[in-house]
């Protein structure tokens, strides 16, 4: 990385971003588990609808927005795929992947849900592991990589299935319902398991831990990370927790990635630039975040619904292929990494 070349006295790239975005985020997501940690104890209860502005913000915010750039990066990650070829790639895998998706969600909405669900576990897993190894220098070691797929995917994922199991399965069986109405799923989960879900995860976080203290990389970060994560999924109610997590931890960090493979990119964040690639970011994202958007309303018009679950089975079809390119990316930079 650039960042490593710069003479000392510079600021480097992971020392502005961890004080000036990695940071403050993990200070704020913190701030917010707290707050609901004394609300629910003065039994305050948020509305659904106010829950939800965090997803209805990131139609628009971030959240959408942060795949609409696909088209482009293998041409931006190999000098020698032309834009041309890069673009007509990533609209087959698209339609292919996104379809076979849709296909499943209609088909067979539960599974569908099930499916979607282990694929953001692994795809928010590995927008953390990027983060922990370009930007705080974690080896590149399979088993540490797995371990921390698991748990920073385990986190939004089974977290709020663990603390608030009602408002899970409800969000599952209200979506799911869209499309089937005759589709049920469980209606509750047994304290039994609840209690032995969140046994396993403590010791896959504890694992961890210790693995990435063997192979080397952030340990402290890491452990804050998580900590700090596990506390506010649990606190936080979970579609207000989901939705801020993608808009303002994934999302924000996948674009700073993006940012990345700009000419000059590194740089300007390494000089404290942080606002300006969001701003360069929104303004390209555009026109492919409004044909998301139109996907959105029709996909409304044929559920009859212009509400959370909609927007989460458009999500569904549109991570399938997104993980993918992701997952070349990552793919890309660890060749680079072992030369
Ligand atoms: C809303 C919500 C859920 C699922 C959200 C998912 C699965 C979102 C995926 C978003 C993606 C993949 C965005 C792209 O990066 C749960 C956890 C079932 C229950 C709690 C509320
Ligand atoms: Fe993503």
């Amino acid at each position: 990385m650039t960042a490593a070349l710069a003479p000392r006295t510079r600021p480097t790239l992971p020392g502005t971003l961890e004080r000036g975005l990695l940071a403050p985020t993990t200070a704020v997501f913190l701030a917010v588990a707290a707050g609901f940690v004394v609300l629910d104890a003065a039994g305050v209860v948020v509305p659904p609808a106010v829950q939800a502005v965090p997803f209805a913000a990131s139609v628009l915010l971030f959240g959408l927005p942060h795949g609409a750039l696909d088209h482009l990066v293998p041409a931006r990650l190999d000098r020698r795929i032309g834009v041309a070829r890069s673009i007509a790639t990533v609209v087959l895998l698209y339609a292919v992947l996104g379809g076979a998706t849709a296909l499943l969600w209609a088909l067979a909405p539960l599974p569908a849900f099930i499916v979607f669900i282990g694929v953001t576990w692994f795809h928010w897993g590995q927008g953390d592991l990027w983060v922990d190894r370009a930007l705080r220098g974690a080896r590149a070691s399979r088993l540490d990589g797995a371990l921390t797929v698991a748990v920073r995917g385990a986190l939004p994922m089974l977290v709020p299935l663990v603390a608030h199991p009602a408002d899970y399965l409800g969000v599952v069986s209200g979506t799911t319902r869209l499309i089937d109405p005759a589709s049920g799923g469980p209606g509750s989960v047994a304290p039994a398991l609840r209690v032995g879900l969140a046994a396993a995860l403590l010791l896959l976080v504890v694992a961890h831990l210790l693995v990435r203290r063997r192979v080397g990389g952030p340990v402290r970060a890491a452990a804050a990370e998580i900590a700090v994560l596990a506390l506010f999924f649990a606190a936080v109610p979970p579609v207000l927790a989901v939705g801020l997590y993608f808009t303002f931890w994934h999302a924000v960090r996948h674009i700073v990635r993006l940012e990345l493979l700009e000419p000059g990119g590194a740089e300007g964040l390494a000089r404290g630039r942080l606002l300006a690639p969001f701003g360069r970011f929104m303004r390209d994202a555009w026109p492919v975040t409004l044909a998301a958007v139109l996907l959105l309303a029709g996909l409304a018009l044929v559920l009859h619904d212009a509400g959370l679950g909609t927007y989460l089975v458009l999500i569904a079809a549109l991570t399938t292929p997104h993980t993918v390119i992701v997952t070349w990316m990552d793919r890309v930079g660890l060749r680079a990494r072992r030369g």
